[in-house]
């Protein structure tokens, strides 16, 4: 199921599905650079929105123009689980009409 933690190998197969992000201190990561600070608030109500869809939500750090995006599970002891993968599928599927990249 979706909030089991995942295999250290699991995670890096999946990773390799997802060009960009990374595993970093338990938790998936991502930064994506705009084109400006606006761009960048922009991304960052999308994932919001999306995130609140999920009912799973990563810690959002927006810079100048920047947004970089952490994820994982705190109800399965702070693990990567398929819902951080999920999350991350959906970030990577709307990121380009922010021209993120
Ligand atoms: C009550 C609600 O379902 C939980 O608090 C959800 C909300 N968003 C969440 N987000 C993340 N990243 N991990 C969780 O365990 C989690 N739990």
């Amino acid at each position: 199921m979706a909030d089991e933690p995942l295999s250290q190998k699991e995670i890096e197969d999946r990773l390799r599905e997802l060009p960009g992000w990374a595993f970093e201190d338990d938790r998936i990561i991502r930064t994506y650079r705009l084109g400006t600070h606006f761009a960048a608030s922009a991304l960052v109500a999308h994932i919001a929105a999306v995130q609140d869809e999920l009912n799973h939500h990563s810690d959002l750090t927006l810079g100048y123009n920047t947004v970089r995006v952490s994820v994982n599970t705190h109800s399965a002891g702070d693990a990567v689980t398929g819902a951080d993968f999920a999350l991350a599928e959906r970030v990577e599927a709307l990121a380009p009409s922010h021209g993120a990249s």
